[in-house]
């Protein structure tokens, strides 16, 4: 994990993660501080194969512009970058072209090997590495994707408290739930540590929590059998 706080987090950095499979190395979303929590686990951008983004959030995307210029300028190569097809156009027309734009008609594609994915269905975007885009509520006219991955491990973006999906995901397999969890409510836009306590115990029992703020000291006595993603930790799934 690269980070495992809030949009808002000091302590902990984004809530943003690599993931390794054999032959692989993915960024699972790019926020604002990615590359420097890669640069102090002595990691370089170069290590990244594919960037998978969940939403347009700069804790989710505000590093993708030093990717992108770094790959291009320093590596001289182009990255995968595998992104639900709803978020293309708007990733680059909302967000990077204001920066990445040199040429005129240039697009994504002049930094990446951009790959659509479709959501709702299972992809197998590399070998080992399956990822089902779900469609998860956020913000109102923000379109934002969780993922399932390997049809065992759910991954949540930014999502509001959804029990329906999570009992169907266990009921499809699903063994390990990374979620996004705000300590203290009111949760809004988020999901409160206070609704996942709710879950029964078959699913708290694979909940860990991350993207919290900076007050998780103060919880770490409070999320019963729910565990704490933590930073700079990597774990084998
Ligand atoms: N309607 C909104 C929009 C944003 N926010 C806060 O801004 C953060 C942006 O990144 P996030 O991780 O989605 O969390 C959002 C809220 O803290 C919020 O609380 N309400
Ligand atoms: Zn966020
Ligand atoms: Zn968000």
């Amino acid at each position: 994990m690269l980070g495992t706080g809030n949009a808002f987090a000091k302590l902990y950095f984004n809530t943003n993660a690599l993931i390794y499979t054999e032959q692989h190395t993915i960024l699972l979303d790019c926020g604002n501080t990615a590359l420097l929590s890669m640069h102090k686990l002595g990691k370089s951008v170069n290590d990244i194969d594919a960037v998978l983004i969940s939403h347009i959030h700069a804790d989710h995307i505000g590093g993708l512009e030093e990717l992108a210029f770094q790959m291009k300028f320093i590596y001289k190569r182009k990255p995968l970058l595998f992104i639900p097809e709803t978020l293309v156009i708007p990733l680059w027309e909302s967000s990077l072209k204001g920066g990445l734009l040199q040429d005129e008609g240039a697009s994504l594609d002049e930094y990446f090997e951009v790959r659509p994915i479709v959501p709702g269905i299972s992809n197998e975007l590399l070998p080992g590495f399956t990822v089902e885009p779900i469609q998860t509520d956020h913000i109102p006219n923000k379109i934002s994707y969780s993922f399932f991955i390997n049809g065992t491990f759910f991954y949540s973006a930014d999502l509001k408290f959804n029990p329906e999906l999570l009992h169907a995901l266990v009921e499809r397999g699903c063994q390990t739930i990374f979620h996004d969890c705000q300590l203290r409510p009111p949760g809004i836009v988020h999901t409160t540590l206070d609704e996942l306590s709710s879950l029964p115990e078959h699913i708290q029992e694979r909940v860990w929590l991350m993207h919290y703020e900076d007050i998780k000291p103060n919880y770490e006595d409070k999320a019963g059998i729910m565990r704490f993603v933590e930073q700079h930790v990597r774990y084998t799934l």
